[in-house]
């Protein structure tokens, strides 16, 4: 796999007369590898358009090194420019214009054969809409035609920052499924997003920012399975007893009302075993797997005591870093 983004120690403070100094991107890391869909996931104010406005040019950092496909940027982006399509600001199209004539302009300016038009609005199902003025379009379309406008220099690398935005489900599906198809057609997609469940359908790999610091990445499989804590609630008569039971045994368990929630368990087995040689007989044994969204919200903010996230990946903190367990103080489902 080659590296398509790369980024380390990325740093940018603004300043501003209202606020004063704000660290908007704060030592962040990030890899992107060729065939990637990769999310980019994290709260609102965490540093996403802004790491992206750097990778793009669009904004000088602080400190850090940043290369897309191979190229120091912003020194040498202009160099790869023509293969990376990018949507980091909404676009303004003229209203009055129709998409076909738009892209026809972009592909005119960006020495594109405008025969790329009407493959581009095919791929992005504006086909039978595209001399349809683009005033009359919904957001969903404007979006649709924003990608195949960045589509039409048949990019490597595509980079869309928050695409499901303001669309309603409808919307938000067709985007789904747009970036899927180009992903199948073996484009690198590097999708920022606060939207869990679109991250977790859509994206193989997820890299976690919060308060302009990494603190998660890998295949999303994995950044799940690193916070698996080998849960299971089990639902039996009594769940008093039963806990009273698994506690002798040894056991980490939380009693609620109608169930109760084991922890560290790797085997079910050892669980119904125990309560079954108590004459405890077990309804329901089900893993508690975690999701993205508890995942994120213990990383980006489920803890009121963590000031600043970890980096999960070995860097040098910068300051005063409170490194967080998110395991050991994790509530569990009772
Ligand atoms: N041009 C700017 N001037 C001053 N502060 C800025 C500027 N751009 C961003 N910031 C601040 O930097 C921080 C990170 O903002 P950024 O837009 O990168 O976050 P984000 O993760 O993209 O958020 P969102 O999901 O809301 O788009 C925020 O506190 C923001 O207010």
């Amino acid at each position: 796999m080659s590296a398509v983004i790369e980024i380390a120690g990325l740093r940018k403070t603004f300043h501003t007369l209202r606020h004063g100094r704000r660290v908007a991107v704060d030592g962040f890391d990030m890899l992107v590898e060729a065939g990637q869909v990769h999310g980019f996931l994290g709260p609102n104010g965490s540093g996403k358009t802004t790491t992206l406005r750097a990778l793009l040019g669009l904004v000088r950092p602080d400190a850090g090194r940043m290369r897309v496909l191979g190229a120091d940027s912003p020194e040498h982006l202009p160099d790869v420019a023509g293969r990376v399509g990018a949507i980091v600001e909404s676009p303004q199209f003229f209203a009055n214009f129709t998409a076909h004539r738009t892209l026809r302009l972009l592909a005119l300016a960006g020495g594109v054969p405008t025969a790329r038009v009407d493959e581009v609005l095919e791929q992005v199902g504006l086909r039978d809409r595209g001399d349809e003025r683009v005033k009359g379009y919904s957001l969903g379309m404007k979006q649709r035609l924003a990608v195949a406008s960045a589509l039409l220099k048949n990019p490597e690398l595509l980079i869309l920052d928050e695409p499901a935005n303001g669309l309603d489900p409808a919307g938000i599906r067709e985007m789904r499924d747009l970036t899927r198809s180009l992903a199948e057609a073996g484009v690198t997609v590097l999708l920022s997003s606060h939207i869990l469940a679109e991250i977790q359908l859509i994206c193989d790999h997820v890299t976690i920012v919060s308060r302009g610091r990494r603190v998660a990445y890998g295949p999303v499989e994995e950044v799940l399975a690193g916070f698996d804590q080998h849960q299971w609630r089990v639902r039996v008569a009594d769940p008093e007893q039963a806990g009273q039971v698994l506690g002798r045994a040894g056991l980490s368990v939380a009693v609620a009302p109608d169930h109760l929630v084991v922890t560290g368990v790797e085997d079910p087995e050892t669980i119904s075993r125990t309560l079954g040689e108590q004459g405890v007989w077990v309804r329901e044994l089900v893993p508690l797997r975690p999701d993205l969204e508890s995942v994120f919200l213990e990383l980006t903010g489920g803890h009121e005591h963590v000031a600043v996230p970890r980096q999960v990946d070995g860097a040098p903190p910068s300051d005063g870093v409170i490194d967080l367990d998110v395991r050991e103080s994790r509530e569990v489902d009772a």
